[in-house]
């Protein structure tokens, strides 16, 4: 027992330590030992010693780090460079990754959403026209499938542009889904196993930065047009020392928004969907805020009208506070991290993982925590967040080469992380995801099967925590 370093998690297995009960439910693992050891332990994650940190100073200590202490690209790249493809996002310098991040997040602009509000808008509704699932007036049907493919369609038409959307609709499916296979935890410990999958996903990976690199030749003979999408960006862009971004790091990199966008958003979106199942008071209270705002005949939606419905904001805010998909960031510690306040220095070589979800169910920020309660956000509401408002000038933000973004280091919400890894893809998230909530607000009317307000527990095997399945969801067009 090492009075320097944080208490270490007991377990009776040497090497496998406590994985096997972290890794079937994280925040329930975190909650428990946060009671017991506080904020700060220690646990054996397959034979590593992993130092949990919670609350917003484990979140500013990990988020926050210096680039000197903590990096990223060791503990991902085994598991995202056969799936995204060599030189871009960790299998490069940190310094390459921030200027990549800047070039993802020029092509993020206001004009942008603008034109892809409308294109995410009609991919929802050509979508539940043309599924034979949804020809008769109710049923019950499984979401998340639904869910993912509504994603990966509102996604590539509108980020990805028109030929991969229409990519979708032939090869590009089942490429993508070998791909999928690839990108899952057990390849972040077995990444060096010739398993099956591995191969398959490896054919898949050159197979579809081809159809990218293809696309892009075609759109350069083609000649500039105004599209908006990523990939024009992409291909626009020049490295600091005026190296042009090669074609390869742009399908690279289009790979890798694929991947991020749509698993954060399917998951997303089916928790958003569940959460409505289960309270067909809010479903309602939505269309009666769309009519309300933009008229009972329900014009066509712009980008203006998703800053109209607060409430269809406030639920994807309220489910990301709960189910946010990433349930642990990891970090490798390079050199000895003294921990401010304590006596504890965590060691080199060790793991640092935060696990910003534990803050966003305290009680001590959120009255009520388990509850999922869209009005929670709303101003005079009795369940209001705690959040300390650190007054604007300590908030500070800082610039890591692709913009400033808020430190957010004692914020106790930060689905979408902090700091010099925090997430270019946030606004395009909110934006897909409240405009598919409100389309299918307009069309229809949900509720458990059996008629509950119960939701789902939560699959947490795979990358990214999303529902059990099958979850079943009971149905109704509005007439
Ligand atoms: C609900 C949706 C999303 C959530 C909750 C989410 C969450 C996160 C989180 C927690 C991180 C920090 C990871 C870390 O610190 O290790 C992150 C980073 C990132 N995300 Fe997202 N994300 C979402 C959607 C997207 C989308 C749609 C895109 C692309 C269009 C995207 C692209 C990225 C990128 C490029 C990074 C930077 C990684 C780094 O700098 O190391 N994300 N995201
Ligand atoms: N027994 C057992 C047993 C033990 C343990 C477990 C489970 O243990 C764990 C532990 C950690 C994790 C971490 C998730 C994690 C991290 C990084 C990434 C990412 F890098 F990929 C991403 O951030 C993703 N992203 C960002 N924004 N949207 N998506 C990203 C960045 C940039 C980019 F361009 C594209 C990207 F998509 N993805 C996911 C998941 C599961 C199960 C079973």
């Amino acid at each position: 027992k090492n009075p320097n370093e944080p208490p270490v998690v007991f377990s009776w297995f040497p090497f496998f330590g406590s994985t096997v009960i972290y890794g079937m439910d994280p925040p329930a693992f975190f909650h428990a030992n946060r009671a017991k050891y506080g904020d700060i332990f220690t646990f054996i994650l397959l034979g590593k010693k992993t130092t949990v940190y919670v609350g917003p100073k484990g979140n500013d200590f990990i988020l926050n780090g210096k680039i000197k202490d903590v990096n990223a690209e060791e503990i991902y790249s085994v598991l995202t460079t056969p799936v995204f493809g060599k030189d871009v996002v960790y299998d490069c310098p940190n310094s390459k990754l921030m200027e990549q991040k800047k070039f993802m997040k020029v092509a993020l602009t206001t004009q942008a959403f603008q034109s892809y509000v409308p294109i995410i808008a009609d991919e929802v509704s050509s979508y539940f026209k043309k599924n034979p699932l949804f020809k008769s007036q109710s049923g019950i049907v499984n979401i998340g499938p639904i869910m993912a493919q509504l994603t990966i369609f509102t996604a590539s038409h509108s980020l990805q542009g028109k030929e991969v959307r229409n990519k979708f609709d032939e090869s590009l499916a089942d490429l993508y889904h070998d791909l999928d296979m690839g990108f899952s935890a057990v390849n972040f410990v077995l990444h060096w196993a010739p398993l099956p999958w591995n191969n398959k996903r490896d054919h898949a990976q050159r197979t579809i930065a081809k159809i990218y690199m293809d696309t892009i030749k075609e759109r350069r003979a083609a000649g500039q047009t105004n599209s908006q999408d990523m990939m024009w960006h992409l291909m626009n862009s020049t490295y600091k020392n005026g190296t042009p971004v090669p074609d390869h790091e742009v399908a690279h990199m289009m790979i890798a928004l694929l991947m991020a966008g749509q698993h954060s958003s399917s998951s997303t979106s089916s928790w958003i969907m569940l959460y409505l199942a289960a309270r067909p008071d809010i479903m309602e209270e939505l269309y009666r805020e769309q009519v309300e705002a933009l008229g009972a005949d329900l014009p066509p939606l712009t980008y203006e009208d998703l800053a109209k419905l607060p409430l269809n904001q406030a639920v994807i805010k309220e489910t990301l506070r709960l189910n946010a998909p990433i349930h642990s960031i990891m970090r490798k510690v390079k050199q000895p991290m003294p921990v401010p306040g304590t006596k504890y220095v965590v060691p080199a070589n060790q793991t640092l993982l935060a696990a910003a979800g534990v803050s966003a169910s305290d009680p001590q920020y959120f009255p009520e925590p388990d509850l999922w309660e869209p009005h929670r956000w709303d101003k005079e509401s009795p369940i209001a967040p705690r959040i300390p408002r650190s007054d604007p000038e300590k908030d500070e933000t800082i610039d890591y080469g692709y913009g400033l973004v808020s430190k957010g280091s004692m914020s106790p919400y930060l689905p979408f992380g902090a700091g010099r890894h925090r997430c270019i893809g946030e606004h395009f998230a909110n934006a897909q995801l409240q405009t598919i909530t409100a389309m299918i607000v307009r069309m229809f009317k949900f509720r458990n099967p059996d008629g509950s307000n119960k939701v789902i527990g939560t699959d947490y095997v795979s990358l990214f925590s999303r529902p059990l399945e099958p979850a079943n969801v009971y149905w109704e067009k509005r007439e």
